[in-house]
């Protein structure tokens, strides 16, 4: 029997335009779409291959949130990762993610919940008002990992996938370990 392929559900979050769609787009189709449209909701589903395992991708480019918007509580459920957008051309979208971080370790009460925040744009270098610096602190105070990215120009867009998926398997086993230490003999 050819091995199963592991479904794993991902969550791409931040303000409004930071470039959700662009990123996912590109990391399904390889292709940049320069239009604006905002997002309600897409749900992505892409084949992909880490050291050997196979594994369904589902990708939900959720709609923009801002300071004020309700956590969607389906996002909290059945999440195995997430992917935190800002612009690196917008400080109103880095300042966003430290309250959506801190509504999802609210809303999913785990202690461990693979991160990866990405600051894109940076083809943008010149309107640039976010430091790498910046995004790397807040990373590490969070235990995400961190990227700077251009969904434009195919930047550094898959790596953001690989590290994910790698953080989530991780979490997985030590999710394992857990079950099997708290079982009553
Ligand atoms: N220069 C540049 N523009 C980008 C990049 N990524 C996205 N954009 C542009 O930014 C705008 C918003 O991109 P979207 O991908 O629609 O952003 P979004 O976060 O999905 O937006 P919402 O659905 O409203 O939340 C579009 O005009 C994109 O072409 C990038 O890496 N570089």
């Amino acid at each position: 029997m050819p091995p199963q392929r592991k479904q794993r559900k991902i969550a791409i979050m931040g303000y409004r335009s930071v470039g959700k769609s662009s990123l996912t787009i590109q990391f399904v189709e390889n292709q940049f779409v320069d239009s604006y449209d905002p997002t309600i909701e897409n749900t992505f589903t892409k084949p992909w291959k880490v050291r050997g395992q196979d594994f369904e991708l589902k990708l939900v480019d959720t709609a923009g949130q801002d300071e004020y918007a309700i956590f969607p509580a389906q996002h909290s459920m059945d999440m195995h990762g997430y992917v935190l957008v800002y612009s690196i051309t917008s400080v109103q979208s880095f300042e966003l993610l430290q309250v959506l971080l801190e509504k999802i370790m609210d809303m999913t009460g785990k202690i461990t919940i693979p991160l990866v925040i990405v600051g894109n744009k940076t083809d943008l270098h010149r309107e640039r008002v976010v430091s790498t610096e910046e995004g790397k602190r807040l990373a590490d105070t969070w235990k995400a990992s961190f990227y700077e990215v251009s969904a434009r120009s195919h930047e550094s867009v898959c790596e953001i996938f690989n590290r994910l998926i790698t953080e989530m398997e991780k979490a997985d086993s030590s999710n394992g370990n857990e079950k099997s230490s708290c079982v009553l003999s």
